[in-house]
Protein backbone atom coordinates (compact mmCIF):
# COMPACT_ATOMS: atom_id res chain seq x y z
CA UNK A 1 0.00 0.00 0.00
CA UNK A 2 1.15 3.60 -1.02
CA UNK A 3 0.85 6.32 1.71
CA UNK A 4 -0.29 9.68 0.37
CA UNK A 5 2.10 12.32 0.69
CA UNK A 6 1.19 14.94 2.99
CA UNK A 7 -1.18 18.09 1.18
CA UNK A 8 -0.22 21.65 1.62
CA UNK A 9 -3.67 23.24 0.33
CA UNK A 10 -6.82 22.80 2.69
CA UNK A 11 -8.77 19.69 1.91
CA UNK A 12 -11.51 20.39 -0.72
CA UNK A 13 -14.17 20.21 1.50
CA UNK A 14 -12.83 22.74 4.17
CA UNK A 15 -12.60 25.07 1.43
CA UNK A 16 -15.64 24.74 -0.09
CA UNK A 17 -17.90 24.82 3.39
CA UNK A 18 -15.81 28.44 3.83
CA UNK A 19 -16.77 29.48 -0.09
CA UNK A 20 -20.30 28.04 0.81
CA UNK A 21 -20.46 30.11 3.61
CA UNK A 22 -19.26 33.26 2.31
CA UNK A 23 -20.14 33.38 -1.28
CA UNK A 24 -23.30 31.10 -1.46
CA UNK A 25 -24.53 27.99 -2.69
CA UNK A 26 -25.10 28.73 -6.26
CA UNK A 27 -22.48 27.38 -9.21
CA UNK A 28 -22.03 29.03 -12.66
CA UNK A 29 -21.51 26.26 -15.46
CA UNK A 30 -19.69 27.98 -18.11
CA UNK A 31 -20.84 26.11 -20.84
CA UNK A 32 -20.14 27.97 -24.55
CA UNK A 33 -23.09 26.39 -26.71
CA UNK A 34 -23.30 27.36 -29.84
CA UNK A 35 -26.65 28.64 -29.78
CA UNK A 36 -25.63 30.99 -26.63
CA UNK A 37 -22.05 32.08 -28.90
CA UNK A 38 -24.93 33.40 -31.70
CA UNK A 39 -27.22 34.79 -28.91
CA UNK A 40 -24.18 36.76 -27.64
CA UNK A 41 -23.67 38.02 -31.37
CA UNK A 42 -20.51 35.50 -31.71
CA UNK A 43 -19.13 33.89 -33.94
CA UNK A 44 -18.88 29.73 -33.28
CA UNK A 45 -14.98 29.98 -33.56
CA UNK A 46 -11.90 29.65 -31.41
CA UNK A 47 -12.43 33.66 -31.02
CA UNK A 48 -15.90 33.87 -30.23
CA UNK A 49 -15.46 31.12 -27.27
CA UNK A 50 -12.82 32.63 -25.80
CA UNK A 51 -14.70 35.82 -26.00
CA UNK A 52 -17.39 33.98 -24.32
CA UNK A 53 -16.06 32.05 -21.67
CA UNK A 54 -13.51 34.85 -20.22
CA UNK A 55 -16.49 37.21 -20.58
CA UNK A 56 -18.49 34.96 -18.38
CA UNK A 57 -15.94 33.88 -16.44
CA UNK A 58 -14.80 37.10 -15.38
CA UNK A 59 -18.42 38.15 -14.40
CA UNK A 60 -19.61 35.15 -12.61
CA UNK A 61 -16.21 34.37 -10.21
CA UNK A 62 -16.26 36.82 -7.86
CA UNK A 63 -20.00 35.99 -7.42
CA UNK A 64 -20.12 32.54 -7.22
CA UNK A 65 -18.12 30.15 -4.66
CA UNK A 66 -17.67 27.28 -7.28
CA UNK A 67 -17.71 27.74 -11.22
CA UNK A 68 -18.47 24.75 -13.29
CA UNK A 69 -16.78 24.46 -16.88
CA UNK A 70 -18.02 21.94 -19.18
CA UNK A 71 -15.25 20.11 -20.39
CA UNK A 72 -17.02 19.17 -23.78
CA UNK A 73 -17.36 22.57 -24.97
CA UNK A 74 -14.43 23.69 -25.24
CA UNK A 75 -13.23 20.15 -26.63
CA UNK A 76 -14.70 20.52 -29.15
CA UNK A 77 -12.53 23.30 -30.42
CA UNK A 78 -9.68 20.93 -30.55
CA UNK A 79 -5.91 22.19 -28.61
CA UNK A 80 -7.18 25.69 -28.96
CA UNK A 81 -10.70 25.19 -27.03
CA UNK A 82 -8.88 23.37 -24.27
CA UNK A 83 -5.99 26.11 -23.93
CA UNK A 84 -9.63 28.66 -23.48
CA UNK A 85 -10.66 25.95 -20.72
CA UNK A 86 -7.28 26.42 -19.06
CA UNK A 87 -7.28 30.38 -18.95
CA UNK A 88 -11.10 29.76 -17.86
CA UNK A 89 -9.54 27.84 -15.03
CA UNK A 90 -6.67 30.33 -13.99
CA UNK A 91 -9.32 33.37 -14.84
CA UNK A 92 -11.75 31.71 -12.21
CA UNK A 93 -9.27 30.96 -9.06
CA UNK A 94 -7.61 34.18 -9.64
CA UNK A 95 -11.23 35.38 -9.11
CA UNK A 96 -11.63 33.43 -5.49
CA UNK A 97 -14.04 30.78 -6.91
CA UNK A 98 -13.57 27.36 -7.01
CA UNK A 99 -13.94 25.43 -9.78
CA UNK A 100 -15.13 22.11 -10.65
CA UNK A 101 -14.34 20.87 -13.61
CA UNK A 102 -17.28 19.24 -15.53
CA UNK A 103 -15.26 16.12 -17.55
CA UNK A 104 -16.78 12.98 -16.03
CA UNK A 105 -13.86 10.42 -16.66
CA UNK A 106 -13.48 7.05 -15.23
CA UNK A 107 -11.46 4.03 -16.66
CA UNK A 108 -9.64 1.05 -15.78
CA UNK A 109 -7.43 1.79 -12.41
CA UNK A 110 -4.20 2.74 -14.93
CA UNK A 111 -5.79 5.06 -17.44
CA UNK A 112 -8.05 6.57 -13.89
CA UNK A 113 -4.63 7.76 -13.16
CA UNK A 114 -3.41 9.78 -15.97
CA UNK A 115 -6.70 11.54 -15.55
CA UNK A 116 -6.46 12.37 -12.15
CA UNK A 117 -3.17 13.57 -12.73
CA UNK A 118 -4.54 15.58 -15.87
CA UNK A 119 -7.58 17.07 -13.31
CA UNK A 120 -5.84 17.14 -9.87
CA UNK A 121 -2.72 17.53 -9.79
CA UNK A 122 -1.38 21.05 -9.71
CA UNK A 123 1.61 20.72 -12.18
CA UNK A 124 -0.75 19.93 -14.75
CA UNK A 125 -2.30 23.40 -16.60
CA UNK A 126 -5.88 21.62 -16.01
CA UNK A 127 -5.86 21.43 -12.41
CA UNK A 128 -9.19 21.98 -10.69
CA UNK A 129 -10.24 22.08 -7.43
CA UNK A 130 -12.33 18.81 -8.29
CA UNK A 131 -13.50 17.20 -11.25
CA UNK A 132 -16.58 14.56 -11.83
CA UNK A 133 -16.07 10.91 -12.22
CA UNK A 134 -18.17 8.34 -13.30
CA UNK A 135 -18.40 5.15 -10.73
CA UNK A 136 -19.80 2.77 -13.66
CA UNK A 137 -16.76 1.06 -13.68
CA UNK A 138 -17.08 -0.06 -10.51
CA UNK A 139 -16.08 2.57 -7.47
CA UNK A 140 -13.13 1.14 -6.93
CA UNK A 141 -11.86 2.15 -10.18
CA UNK A 142 -11.87 5.69 -8.77
CA UNK A 143 -9.24 4.86 -6.61
CA UNK A 144 -6.51 6.58 -8.51
CA UNK A 145 -9.08 9.86 -8.61
CA UNK A 146 -9.99 9.54 -4.39
CA UNK A 147 -5.26 9.11 -3.93
CA UNK A 148 -4.68 11.79 -5.99
CA UNK A 149 -7.23 14.46 -4.73
CA UNK A 150 -6.11 13.74 -0.91
CA UNK A 151 -2.56 14.17 -2.01
CA UNK A 152 -3.21 17.50 -3.26
CA UNK A 153 -6.54 18.56 -1.74
CA UNK A 154 -9.01 18.12 -4.16
CA UNK A 155 -12.13 16.83 -4.64
CA UNK A 156 -14.54 15.02 -6.67
CA UNK A 157 -17.89 15.30 -7.72
CA UNK A 158 -18.80 11.17 -8.35
CA UNK A 159 -22.35 10.78 -10.63
CA UNK A 160 -25.19 9.01 -8.44
CA UNK A 161 -28.35 10.20 -9.54
CA UNK A 162 -27.96 12.48 -12.22
CA UNK A 163 -30.57 14.99 -13.77
CA UNK A 164 -31.30 13.22 -16.92
CA UNK A 165 -34.32 11.20 -17.70
CA UNK A 166 -31.90 8.52 -18.76
CA UNK A 167 -30.22 7.86 -15.23
CA UNK A 168 -32.74 5.47 -13.73
CA UNK A 169 -31.54 2.60 -15.98
CA UNK A 170 -28.52 2.20 -14.74
CA UNK A 171 -28.74 4.05 -11.21
CA UNK A 172 -31.43 2.39 -9.78
CA UNK A 173 -30.43 -0.74 -10.76
CA UNK A 174 -29.58 -3.48 -8.40
CA UNK A 175 -26.41 -5.03 -7.19
CA UNK A 176 -25.71 -7.83 -8.42
CA UNK A 177 -25.79 -11.51 -6.98
CA UNK A 178 -22.14 -12.10 -5.00
CA UNK A 179 -21.62 -8.45 -5.00
CA UNK A 180 -20.78 -7.18 -1.38
CA UNK A 181 -24.42 -5.70 -0.64
CA UNK A 182 -26.50 -7.97 -3.25
CA UNK A 183 -29.89 -6.04 -4.06
CA UNK A 184 -28.68 -2.37 -3.40
CA UNK A 185 -29.90 0.09 -5.51
CA UNK A 186 -26.65 1.19 -7.72
CA UNK A 187 -27.04 4.82 -6.22
CA UNK A 188 -27.06 3.93 -2.96
CA UNK A 189 -24.24 2.52 -3.23
CA UNK A 190 -22.49 5.26 -4.50
CA UNK A 191 -23.57 7.43 -1.56
CA UNK A 192 -22.37 4.49 0.69
CA UNK A 193 -19.17 4.60 -0.72
CA UNK A 194 -18.80 8.42 -0.22
CA UNK A 195 -19.86 8.27 3.49
CA UNK A 196 -16.96 6.37 3.69
CA UNK A 197 -14.20 8.18 1.57
CA UNK A 198 -15.55 11.44 3.99
CA UNK A 199 -15.52 9.43 7.37
CA UNK A 200 -12.45 10.89 8.55
CA UNK A 201 -13.29 14.70 7.07
CA UNK A 202 -16.51 14.59 9.29
CA UNK A 203 -15.08 13.05 12.39
CA UNK A 204 -12.57 15.69 12.11
CA UNK A 205 -16.11 18.19 12.07
CA UNK A 206 -15.11 19.33 8.73
CA UNK A 207 -17.26 18.51 5.29
CA UNK A 208 -15.96 15.89 3.24
CA UNK A 209 -14.27 16.10 0.09
CA UNK A 210 -15.92 13.38 -1.87
CA UNK A 211 -19.29 14.69 -3.29
CA UNK A 212 -22.10 12.93 -5.10
CA UNK A 213 -23.79 14.07 -8.27
CA UNK A 214 -27.57 14.51 -7.68
CA UNK A 215 -30.30 15.97 -9.93
CA UNK A 216 -32.05 19.08 -8.86
CA UNK A 217 -34.99 17.72 -10.88
CA UNK A 218 -35.44 13.95 -9.26
CA UNK A 219 -38.70 13.40 -8.64
CA UNK A 220 -40.53 12.62 -4.75
CA UNK A 221 -39.06 9.61 -3.53
CA UNK A 222 -36.09 8.89 -5.44
CA UNK A 223 -33.47 9.76 -3.04
CA UNK A 224 -33.94 10.38 1.13
CA UNK A 225 -32.62 12.96 2.76
CA UNK A 226 -31.19 10.74 5.27
CA UNK A 227 -29.78 8.79 2.35
CA UNK A 228 -28.12 12.04 0.99
CA UNK A 229 -26.31 12.70 4.51
CA UNK A 230 -23.01 10.95 3.21
CA UNK A 231 -20.99 13.82 4.78
CA UNK A 232 -19.70 15.62 1.74
CA UNK A 233 -21.50 18.29 -0.90
CA UNK A 234 -23.93 17.59 -3.64
CA UNK A 235 -23.45 18.99 -7.05
CA UNK A 236 -26.76 19.59 -8.51
CA UNK A 237 -27.52 20.12 -12.10
CA UNK A 238 -30.44 20.64 -13.52
CA UNK A 239 -31.47 23.92 -11.94
CA UNK A 240 -32.87 26.17 -14.36
CA UNK A 241 -32.69 25.22 -17.71
CA UNK A 242 -33.74 21.53 -16.84
CA UNK A 243 -36.43 22.41 -14.82
CA UNK A 244 -35.42 22.62 -11.50
CA UNK A 245 -36.40 25.31 -8.87
CA UNK A 246 -35.89 26.42 -5.20
CA UNK A 247 -38.40 24.74 -4.19
CA UNK A 248 -37.00 21.22 -5.97
CA UNK A 249 -33.62 21.91 -4.13
CA UNK A 250 -36.10 22.42 -1.01
CA UNK A 251 -37.99 19.53 -1.10
CA UNK A 252 -34.99 17.04 -3.09
CA UNK A 253 -32.70 18.03 -0.37
CA UNK A 254 -34.07 19.08 3.07
CA UNK A 255 -31.67 19.49 5.56
CA UNK A 256 -28.37 19.26 4.17
CA UNK A 257 -29.46 21.97 1.64
CA UNK A 258 -26.30 23.62 3.36
CA UNK A 259 -24.14 21.52 1.33
CA UNK A 260 -25.63 21.80 -2.23
CA UNK A 261 -24.48 23.94 -4.71
CA UNK A 262 -27.38 24.25 -7.22
CA UNK A 263 -25.89 24.68 -10.10
CA UNK A 264 -26.97 26.40 -14.01
CA UNK A 265 -25.47 26.96 -17.21
CA UNK A 266 -27.46 27.92 -19.59
CA UNK A 267 -30.11 29.84 -17.83
CA UNK A 268 -27.68 32.22 -16.39
CA UNK A 269 -25.48 32.56 -19.24
CA UNK A 270 -28.33 33.22 -21.08
CA UNK A 271 -28.51 36.58 -19.03
CA UNK A 272 -25.45 37.52 -20.96
CA UNK A 273 -23.36 39.37 -22.61
CA UNK A 274 -24.05 42.12 -20.41
CA UNK A 275 -21.10 41.24 -17.24
CA UNK A 276 -23.55 43.28 -14.73
CA UNK A 277 -26.72 41.32 -15.87
CA UNK A 278 -24.90 38.05 -15.23
CA UNK A 279 -23.65 38.77 -12.26
CA UNK A 280 -26.91 40.22 -10.47
CA UNK A 281 -28.29 36.85 -11.91
CA UNK A 282 -25.96 34.66 -9.98
CA UNK A 283 -26.51 37.25 -6.61
CA UNK A 284 -30.54 37.00 -6.82
CA UNK A 285 -29.59 32.61 -7.39
CA UNK A 286 -27.57 33.15 -3.96
CA UNK A 287 -29.95 35.22 -2.42
CA UNK A 288 -32.68 32.88 -2.82
CA UNK A 289 -30.94 29.71 -2.12
CA UNK A 290 -29.63 31.04 1.53
CA UNK A 291 -32.14 30.41 3.33
CA UNK A 292 -32.63 26.84 2.97
CA UNK A 293 -32.01 24.03 5.06
O1 LIG B 1 -26.56 14.93 -13.86
C1 LIG B 1 -25.98 15.81 -14.51
C2 LIG B 1 -24.61 15.98 -14.48
C3 LIG B 1 -24.05 17.02 -15.15
N1 LIG B 1 -24.79 17.86 -15.89
C4 LIG B 1 -24.10 18.98 -16.56
O2 LIG B 1 -24.55 20.20 -15.95
C5 LIG B 1 -24.76 21.19 -16.94
C6 LIG B 1 -26.23 21.54 -17.01
O3 LIG B 1 -26.44 22.60 -17.90
P1 LIG B 1 -27.82 23.42 -17.97
O4 LIG B 1 -27.61 24.33 -19.13
O5 LIG B 1 -27.97 24.18 -16.68
O6 LIG B 1 -28.90 22.44 -18.18
C7 LIG B 1 -24.20 20.62 -18.24
O7 LIG B 1 -22.83 20.97 -18.29
C8 LIG B 1 -24.35 19.13 -18.05
O8 LIG B 1 -23.40 18.41 -18.79
C9 LIG B 1 -26.16 17.70 -15.94
O9 LIG B 1 -26.89 18.46 -16.59
N2 LIG B 1 -26.71 16.67 -15.24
Amino acid sequence: MTIAPQTTTAPFGARLESALATRGRFCAGIDPHAGLLAAWGLEDTVAGLERFALTATEALAPVCSVIKPQSAFYERFGSRGVAVLERVLATAREAGALVALDVKRGDIGSTSQAYADAYLDPASPLCADAVTVSPYLGFGSLSPFVETARAHGGGLFVLALTSNPEGPEVQHARTADGSATPGERVADRVLSHLAALNAAEVEAGSLGSFGAVVGATLADGVVTHADLDFGGPVLAPGFGAQGGTVADIDRIFGPVAPHVLASSSREVLGKGPDAGMLAAAARDANDALAGLG
